[in-house]
């Protein structure tokens, strides 16, 4: 098994009959779902909620039973996967574009279990790419409030025109030079008008499963100093 294999099918390990269960997105997650995909086949009786038109179509096609926010508030464990992660479980998502209904799924989750493998483990933001989903209308003006801000943008393209989101918003990939408390980053981004969500995810992780060349590790927030 590869890195993201490893971590992936790990995770199905903690997901539990009767659990009402968040499925993200990414090439990563993808593993957890498939291996999900077998369990239910087995006998497993979960429901899911995806975090991406993606997503949803791989768990039809898998057969996984999906529920509805309606039907089913709260979730019990979300997983996903993650574009960095810090010592402190602090995140950086959206390289897939999924950002805010995966922040929204998982935010509606008793628990959020990420899977990664060992590349995406940084000690601090600064230099990487956040994800900042924005509203089309004026898109400009709101990144021209990023650029005051210190960020360095690119509008995410497919195929020479703009990337356009599940929920029909843009995504401005980020650089910031140094990211010293990404919570307060967070913040300050949030109360932009025009940026919908970002692609930080603070203080949302409870485990991080990682892949390793030949083995897989367990990072728990509740065990870390
Ligand atoms: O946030 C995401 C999608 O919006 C993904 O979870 C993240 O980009 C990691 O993806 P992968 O497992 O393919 O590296």
């Amino acid at each position: 098994m590869n890195k993201k294999e490893l971590a992936g099918v790990e995770a199905a390990n903690y997901v539990k009959d009767g659990m009402k269960v968040g499925l993200g997105t990414g090439s990563t997650v993808y593993y957890t779902i498939v291996e999900l995909g077998r369990r239910v086949a087995a006998g497993l009786r979960i429901v899911g909620i995806p975090t991406s038109a993606a997503t949803e179509a791989l768990a039809k096609e898998l057969h996984i039973p999906l529920t509805t926010f309606q039907a089913c508030p709260r979730l019990d464990l979300t997983i996903d996967g993650a574009d960095a992660v810090t010592p402190d479980f602090q995140l950086i998502k959206g390289g897939g574009g999924a950002l805010l209904r995966e922040k929204l799924v998982a935010a509606a989750s008793d628990q959020l279990l990420i899977v990664v493998d060992d590349g995406k483990l940084y000690d601090s933001f600064a230099n990487l790419s956040i994800p900042i989903e924005v509203v089309p209308f004026a898109w400009e003006t709101t990144a021209q409030r990023i650029a005051n801000l210190g960020g360095k943008w690119t509008l995410r393209e497919r195929e020479g025109v703009p990337f356009v989101t599940d929920n029909h918003n843009y995504i401005l990939d980020t650089v910031f030079d140094s990211v010293a408390d990404p919570g307060r980053l967070q913040d300050v981004l949030k109360a932009i008008t025009g940026v919908v969500e970002t692609g930080l995810f603070i203080n949302m992780a409870d485990a991080v499963i990682v892949g390793r060349a030949d083995s897989v590790e367990t990072l728990s927030r509740a065990d870390s100093p």
